[in-house]
């Protein structure tokens, strides 16, 4: 459904508020031929009206002749920055780069990260983005979360579906994801709001049940039968069931590369406004489907890249799997018990 200019300008403004954008700040804007032209051209104007420096980046379209499907996050990583010095640089020095192509999962990402650039990813419909606009209680839940998950050494999780899974964790940062970015090198995605980490490397074991009803991203539907997925040692070994895991397992194989295997980041969805039947009502091509990755009590799961994690795993294979009904554990402390977020300060 159509949102006025004026009601997104006016969230514009509250997001970069809240990321902390103060006048005479460089702010890059990152736009490539998919990218909404409402969202870029409220952004520039919300930028303006808070003072912010602007740079515009439009960047040519990549990865269409080699991507299955038009989903930015169905071909992660290899963005038009390879070998793009002059916008590398650009971003490089910017106080805010506002993303609007995708540049996740990307090594140039992390090099634009570490000069201490703050990154706001946007690429939702306009409307999703207006639904799911964060709020500091996101951030509190989310703070809450990824503090929790800072000092724990064990994940575990379960299901009455029949998922039986444990990794270490300590080894790669926290991954909190509240909607808007208010930290020097920091990097977020509006709209989302949930808590993950990479598992320690190899140490990953058992069963996840992605059951009747459950999403598959970037695929954006819902499984029709359940799938057995067995991991062993940190990779993906076998997926079992029908059709689905078939698709499952035919998709990941077209990648040709060991690497889209690697279980990626774990964890669980901290967003009030966002819904696991959105996908079901939703053309989709419309979006990345961020309330499918966020909502609250979700276990996400994901398989391929680490790079945003600091690891060296570039495949552009990502798959995100969020869960219902699951129960999530850190150091036998619960979480989530079937999909409902236990710890009071998360709520
Ligand atoms: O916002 C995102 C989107 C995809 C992903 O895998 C992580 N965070």
């Amino acid at each position: 459904m159509a949102i006025s200019d004026l009601a997104l300008i006016d969230a514009w403004k509250d997001v970069l508020t809240l990321s902390k954008l103060t006048a005479g700040e460089q702010v890059s804007l990152l736009v490539s031929d998919d990218s909404n032209p409402q969202l870029v051209s409220t952004a520039r104007i919300a930028v303006g009206q808070l003072g912010g420096v602007l740079t515009i980046l439009q960047l040519p379209p990549l990865n269409g002749d080699v991507a299955l499907s038009r989903d930015k996050s169905g071909y992660v990583g290899h963005t038009a920055l390879r070998g793009n010095r002059p916008a590398l640089e650009a971003m490089k020095h910017s106080d805010l780069v506002i993303d609007t192509m995708m540049l996740l999962f990307s090594p140039e990402q992390e090099e634009i990260l570490k000069t201490g650039a703050r990154m706001l990813l946007a690429c939702e419909p306009p409307e999703v983005m207006l639904r799911m606009k964060p709020t500091l209680d996101d951030a509190r839940r989310a703070s809450a979360g990824a503090a929790r998950l800072a000092t724990a050494k064990t994940l575990t999780v379960t299901s009455k579906a029949g998922t039986d899974f444990r990794c270490a964790v300590g080894q790669y940062p926290v991954l909190k994801q509240q909607g808007f970015v208010d930290v020097k090198g920091g990097w977020d995605h509006w709209p989302s709001c949930f808590v993950a980490t990479w598992p320690n490397e190899g140490s990953c074991e058992g069963v996840i049940v992605i059951d009747t009803g459950d999403i598959l991203l970037p695929f954006k539907r819902y499984a029709r039968e359940p799938i057995r997925i067995e991991i062993e040692g940190g990779w993906i070994r076998r997926i079992v069931g029908g059709f689905e895991a078939e698709y499952l397992r035919s998709y990941m194989e077209s990648f040709n590369d060991p690497d889209a295997y690697a279980m990626a980041h774990v964890g669980w969805g901290l967003h009030k406004k966002a819904h696991w039947t959105t996908l079901g009502l939703y053309d989709r091509e419309a979006g990345l489907s961020m309330d499918a990755r966020s909502f609250y009590g979700n276990f996400l799961w994901s398989s391929g890249p680490n790079t945003e994690a600091g690891g060296t795993r570039d495949t552009p294979c990502h798959m995100d799997i969020p869960l219902r009904g699951h129960s999530l554990f850190l150091d036998g402390e619960p979480m989530t018990i079937d999909g409902r977020v236990i710890p009071e300060d998360q709520k």
